[in-house]
């Protein structure tokens, strides 16, 4: 495995990717996406009944493209939105529009978390930075609680990405299918615990060092 990065050298390479390389922003999300459902279509989960719990936050935006993926290959699915759109960041907003623009409709509540056969888990990434609120930790704990399959997105919500501490209540995941680096916080701590089969999926996203040495090799070819 690669070496494990924290959330702020994700973040670093996260925009030098946007920034210097000049992949859009939605493209990544795009190929987070398609990334996470090689995973869940791999033949381990049972894909009968999919629940994704987005966020509004740029997880979220992740979780509302796997969403709209699955449900355009057949796959029946639920997409639960938690917190105040208005606070969306843009690309969130973008997936979201997107979504009802194909007529995908979101719902505010579950009622049973146990009326699923997997449940994908888009709440909070690598920018969680404080505690999760005792509304949504209740939820999380109802999703644990359910003992359904889950696949975490990127980190298991709740999990500070760096630390492997539990910001207040998070999520056990089945397996959790990061991005471009595992985080440390996957390998450390309550992450041992929480994150189970770690898969980690090369989206575009290069840090400035493996991009010179991509460069390199590509000069040498
Ligand atoms: N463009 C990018 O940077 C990409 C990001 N990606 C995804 O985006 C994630 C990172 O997204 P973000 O940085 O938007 O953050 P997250 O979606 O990880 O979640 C945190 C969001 O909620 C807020 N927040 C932090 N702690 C909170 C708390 N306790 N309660 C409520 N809200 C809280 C933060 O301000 C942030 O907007 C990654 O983990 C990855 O899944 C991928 O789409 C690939 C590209
Ligand atoms: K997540």
């Amino acid at each position: 495995m690669v070496e494990a990065v924290t959330a702020q050298e994700m973040q670093r390479f996260d925009r030098y990717t946007m920034e210097e390389i000049g992949v859009p922003a939605l493209v990544l999300m795009e190929r987070a996406a398609m990334a996470t459902i090689e995973v869940l279509a791999a033949g381990t989960f049972d894909l009968a009944n999919v629940l994704v719990i987005a966020g509004l936050g740029n997880n979220g935006g992740d979780g509302v493209a796997i969403a709209r993926m699955l449900i355009q290959k057949g796959v029946n699915v639920d997409l639960l939105i938690l917190g105040d759109e208005n606070r969306a960041t843009a690309n969130t907003a973008t997936q979201l529009k997107i979504a009802r623009g194909y007529g995908i409709h979101t719902q505010n509540r579950v009622r049973d978390f146990r009326n699923y056969t997997v449940i994908v888990d888009a709440l909070f990434g690598i920018g969680l930075s404080k505690p999760v609120s005792s509304k949504l930790g209740d939820i999380i704990k109802r999703v644990n609680a359910a003992n359904i399959p889950v696949v975490s997105v990127d980190v298991p919500s709740g999990l500070h990405a760096t630390t492997g501490e539990i910001l207040g209540s998070a999520i056990r995941a089945t397996a959790t299918v990061t991005f471009a680096y595992p985080k440390q916080g996957l390998l450390q701590n309550e992450g041992l615990k929480r994150a189970g089969n770690i898969y980690v999926k090369d989206i575009g996203i290069y840090s400035p060092e493996e991009l010179a040495e991509f460069k390199q090799e590509e000069s040498e070819n």
